[in-house]
């Protein structure tokens, strides 16, 4: 174990600041008198309440540090992984760069965009490499395809894309093999060119190294701005750092990882979590961990019937995980042990098939006919829900209340979008995530109130639960940058 006194491996450039400034705080910083740089030792880290082993350490430093500066430190760091932002023309120029991107956005029936807000959120590191005259190889999934599926086709996001850039993107029907070489070869500087839906190949989420070695061929850097799907070690965005050098983070992820490592590293009380959604089997697991940071945890969605399913109630053709019944009564244990209060809905809005058209009923959460099915929370949750956020200091929701997309089935979503935009105006820390429960957010019109509004429902799920990103740990360290 290392020494308690040793310097930690942190070390912030040279900031403006005053030595005098800097001894004033030096009961956290100290000045190093050989490089002038702030430096941070354990025994201050531990003060700060950050442990020397904590895999998002240097994060959370740096989001501290951020914090004094209107105290009179004025340099901070605000990233440790190497930036998209530190690349110049020098290095870009003529340069093909492999760009990952989160552009899994919802489409309806007639494969039409129902929420852009992933694709505007990738433009301004897009931007920057093509004015800087790089070739950009923009690689993206859509949905959970099992091989090629033309539904899951990224080719509905082309004009969408092309109108933000002010650019015509071109799009290849392939993300590997001869035919998107030919296309990378004859790219002019300053051009975007889309590769297919990279989960086309089921050699992504196995994050296969032949696969990722012929992604990465394609390419001069890496660039990685697919926040959303930085929790996932696949090919794209872990596998392909391995064969291409510099790889670095695009803008969006380190927006977002400077303001969730902040808002979640020691949030302020009471800190509710919200999860929803149907990915079930992924974040049923998340909640073990949430029931050590949160005070309140809400369940709406898909993920309820899981739970009353454990508890005996009948659910009937409700969506429920068979594999995670014991899980879920496991949790409800430890949330009552935890002093944590978890509330599912005790009533729900039910329907006799999965339609915007279906017959539909609110019963209460232990009464589902047989054959029928739930697909959003009711009223009486609503205002249960409603009363149990109204004194809390920092909210984090992912995963929608119900099926949203079916008007019928959209109150319960609705409904916390609007309270938490009223928390918000009330100095509400509220952070939002997730493709769909932003969309949702949207759709009310009220994203633009909320604190934050994260393009990843898992990924700051998993961050707030103190795990490590694969995406993010993949990419090479930065040169400390003071700004
Ligand atoms: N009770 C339910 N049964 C089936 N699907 C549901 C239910 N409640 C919500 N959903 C679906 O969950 C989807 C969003 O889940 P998820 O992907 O986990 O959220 P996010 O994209 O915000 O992370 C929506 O398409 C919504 O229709
Ligand atoms: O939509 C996404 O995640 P989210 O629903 O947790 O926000 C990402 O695109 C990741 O997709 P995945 O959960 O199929 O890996």
């Amino acid at each position: 174990m290392a020494s308690a006194t040793a310097p930690t491996t942190l070390s912030l450039l040279p900031t403006t600041t005053s030595s005098s400034t800097s001894h004033t705080r030096s009961s956290l910083l100290h000045l190093s008198p050989a490089s002038s740089s702030i430096s941070l030792r354990f025994t201050s880290l531990r003060r700060l309440g950050f442990s020397a082993a904590d895999p998002l350490l240097s994060l959370k430093v740096a989001s501290k540090v951020r914090s004094f500066g209107g105290k009179g430190v004025r340099g901070v760091v605000s990233m440790v992984k190497k930036s998209v932002g530190d690349l110049t023309s020098a290095d870009l120029k003529g340069k093909k760069v492999f760009v990952r991107a989160d552009l899994n956005v919802p489409l309806n029936d007639n494969q039409e965009i129902t929420d852009d807000t992933r694709i505007r959120a990738a433009v301004p590191t897009i931007k920057h490499l093509i004015q800087n005259g790089a070739k950009v190889i923009l690689s993206s999934h859509l949905g959970r395809p099992k091989g090629v599926t033309p539904k899951f086709s990224l080719a509905p996001l082309v004009p969408r894309l092309s109108a933000l850039l002010g650019i015509q993107v071109v799009k290849a029907d392939d993300c590997i093999g001869p035919e998107v070489e030919k296309l990378v070869a004859s790219l002019p500087d300053g051009s975007v060119l889309l590769l297919e839906n990279v989960r086309f190949y089921k050699e992504e989420e196995k994050n296969d190294p032949e696969f990722a070695k012929k992604l990465a061929s394609l390419a001069d850097l890496y660039v990685n701005d697919a926040f959303g799907t930085a929790h996932r070690a696949h090919a794209s965005t872990e596998g392909v750092t391995k064969f291409l050098k510099p790889s670095v983070a695009g803008f969006l992820l380190q927006k977002e990882l400077d303001y969730l490592v902040g808002a979640v590293s020691s949030p302020k009380r009471p800190f509710a979590a919200i999860v929803g959604g149907s990915k079930v089997s992924s974040k049923i697991g998340v909640i073990e961990s949430l029931l050590e940071k949160v005070d309140i945890l809400l369940l709406g969605g898909g993920m309820i019937f899981t739970f009353y399913k454990a508890q005996g109630i009948s659910v009937g053709s409700s969506l429920v995980e068979e594999d995670k019944l014991d899980l879920a009564t496991t949790l409800i244990e430890k949330a009552k042990a935890k002093g944590v209060s978890l509330l599912l809905p005790t009533d729900v809005v039910i329907a006799d098939k999965f339609a915007p058209d279906a017959n539909s009923k609110i019963v209460p959460a232990s009464a589902i006919p047989d054959g029928w099915m739930g697909l959003d929370i009711g009223p009486d949750s609503i205002k249960t829900f409603n009363d149990s956020l109204e004194t809390t200091k920092t909210v984090i929701w992912n995963g929608p209340m119900g099926v949203f997309e079916f008007e019928k089935f959209a109150t319960g979503t609705e409904a916390v979008a609007k309270k938490l935009a009223e928390l918000s105006g009330k100095g509400v820390t509220t952070i939002i995530g997730g493709g769909d429960s932003v969309a949702a957010v949207e759709k009310v019109g009220v994203a633009s109130v909320m604190s934050h509004i994260s393009t990843g429902g898992g990924a700051s799920l998993e961050l707030l639960e103190g795990k490590q990103l694969p995406g993010v740990l993949a990419l090479d360290e930065a040169t400390p940058v003071a700004v």
